[in-house]
């Protein structure tokens, strides 16, 4: 029997709770608490090895939760596989194709397994793949794999579509064009719920951001949400040689409250907060005062990458 929707949560796309993931000794997703709304794009983010795909799998019913609970669309992935199967599409790291089969027979034959499916050319002529349709899957160029991965996961009209990593290995052109497809499919209401570790793809595209960092949530918001948090503007000094062991310390006392102060890597740190002239001045005198020759000096807007450094301590891509 499907489970019927019976809680508040389970108006929601997808509803993870206390999802816990192990591969042997490792923990792959630790107690992870996770909503994504309908009719969002809502982007898992996190460094390589977060558990975003293992996340991903347990929504599509490939994995099933050792802890915790994932309802989708207000179902039960394993037990309400087949009711959920014609309703969410799934475009995988991987591609799921068979490597001999040309691109568009490929797409044609998906087509076919379902009950309105949209038109093939559209999909084909949207997504660029005009060039490749009569190429074998298996000698399509790494982009072109995404994006008839892409192609296969929407020809089926999808509520709720899980794309993995959906521009890894894409040009600059092909990632808009993804870009501006998921955005299209949004405004026909259809949830969107993709990983990435691509910062700026994020803050494009996704209405809510879930980061995630070895299995755990460690912050969720809209990207401007995000970025706003304790201060808006962050100052970025990296260092010609190590900097002083006390650094974080040093610099954190001298600037008080105009400022708080993380340690990138030895040579480069980050002060968030207001971050006005009387705070670079601060940081000019005690670059002085500690012998510290500046190599680079960048002031700007808090980004993403800020954000996930002030949280963790550590950069985003390791
Ligand atoms: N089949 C598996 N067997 C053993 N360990 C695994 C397996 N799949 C994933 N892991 C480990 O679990 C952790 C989470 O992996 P997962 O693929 O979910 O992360 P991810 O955030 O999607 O990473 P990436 O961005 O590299 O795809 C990693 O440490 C990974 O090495």
């Amino acid at each position: 029997m499907p489970s019927t929707p019976s809680s508040p949560a389970s108006t929601s796309a997808v509803d993870i709770r206390g999802l816990v993931m192990r591969y042997g000794a490792k923990t792959a997703v630790d107690h992870l608490d996770l909503t994504v709304e309908r009719g969002t794009i809502t982007a898992v983010l996190g460094p390589n090895g977060a558990g975003k795909t293992t996340t991903l799998e347990t929504c599509e019913g490939f994995r099933r939760p050792q802890e915790g609970t994932v309802r989708v669309l207000g179902l039960d992935p394993v037990a309400d596989r087949q009711e959920l199967l014609p309703r969410i599409g799934v475009m995988l790291q991987t591609g799921g194709a068979w490597t001999g089969v040309r691109a568009v027979e490929m797409l044609r034959h998906v087509a076919s397994l379902h009950a309105h499916p949209l038109p093939v050319e559209l999909l084909v002529e949207r997504l660029g793949l005009d060039d490749c349709g009569r190429t074998a899957y298996r000698r399509l160029s790494g982009g072109q794999k995404q994006r008839l991965s892409l192609a296969m996961a929407l020809v089926g009209r999808p509520e709720l579509l899980f794309v993995d990593e959906p521009t890894a290995g894409m040009d600059p052109q092909a990632r808009r064009d993804t870009w501006e497809l998921l955005e299209e499919v949004r405004g026909d209401g259809v949830t969107t719920v993709l990983t990435t570790h691509y910062l700026d793809e994020a803050e494009r595209l996704a209405d809510q951001v879930h980061i995630i960092d070895r299995g755990r949530l460690i912050a969720s918001g809209s990207p401007a949400e995000l970025v706003r948090g304790a201060g808006e503007r962050t100052l970025r000094l990296t260092a010609v040689a190590p900097l002083p062991a006390d650094a974080e310390q040093t610099l954190g006392a001298d600037l008080g409250s105009l400022g708080e102060v993380h340690l990138v890597d030895g040579h480069t740190l980050l002060v968030s907060g207001a971050v006005d002239a009387k705070a670079l001045g601060v940081v000019a005198t005690w670059c002085e005062r500690r012998d510290v020759e500046p190599d680079a000096l960048a002031m700007g807007q808090r980004t993403l990458e800020d954000v996930f450094l002030q949280l963790t301590g550590r950069e985003f891509e390791e």
